[in-house]
């Protein structure tokens, strides 16, 4: 567990990763403190989304050790009941955040990811981006220290990407950490590349 009076950093230690029996990283190390981003690159499966899973506490290393504050993973599904407006959806889960505020921290998220005109549509009818975008919405509504983004800019047009390096700009002005996986470029200024 982080501990909550110092600053949230995201730090692997000799972390090896394996899926499926095999090993697809080993002896990983690296740390992000407040306003650090990385970029994970490589091919396709060559484990990327295991180590993002890895960063949220979902899956164990097969060795070595993880530190990682409290965080917001946005993944391939977005994970939003499709039965549910997008509002109620994204309360969902604001609720469960250790953060108060559900209510506002929505709003605003919708607000920023362009998403406001939209609050009351259910989420099945959502756009394939326009879903995406919610997804990011999540992330951005849970106003942890820590953002881990699997393939973010998929589905995106240009003005979304746009708004995603942003956003992504602004966490990091506040204090955030992003860990990004992705093959398609995004703008990361300063960024620690991990190539797997
Ligand atoms: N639940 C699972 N059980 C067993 N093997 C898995 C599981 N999920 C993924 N794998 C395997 O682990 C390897 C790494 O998968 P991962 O999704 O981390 O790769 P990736 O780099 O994110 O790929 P992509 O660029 O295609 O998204 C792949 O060979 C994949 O088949």
């Amino acid at each position: 567990m982080a501990d909550p009076d110092q600053p949230p950093r995201l730090a692997f230690h000799g972390v090896t990763g394996v899926r499926g029996g095999r090993r697809l990283f080993a002896g990983l190390s690296f740390t992000l403190a407040p306003g650090d981003a990385a970029l994970v690159t490589g091919a396709n499966g060559v484990g990327k989304s295991t180590l993002l899973r890895i960063a949220a506490g979902l899956l164990a290393p097969a060795e070595g050790r993880v530190e990682t504050p409290r965080c917001a993973l946005m993944a391939e599904a977005a994970a939003l009941d499709s039965g549910q407006t997008l509002e109620d959806a994204l309360r969902f889960w604001a609720a469960l955040d250790a953060a108060p505020e559900p209510a506002r921290r929505v709003t605003d998220a919708m607000t920023a990811t362009g998403l406001a005109a939209l609050a009351h549509v259910p989420v099945r009818l959502l756009s394939t981006g326009q879903r995406r975008r919610a997804a990011l919405a999540r992330v951005v509504a849970s106003e942890a220290p820590l953002w881990l983004l699997d393939e973010p800019v998929n589905g995106l047009d240009a003005a979304s990407v746009t708004t995603l390096e942003t956003l992504v700009a602004d966490h990091r002005a506040r204090g955030g950490i992003a860990l990004v996986a992705t093959h398609t470029d995004i703008a990361l200024p300063g960024a620690l590349g991990i190539a797997l």
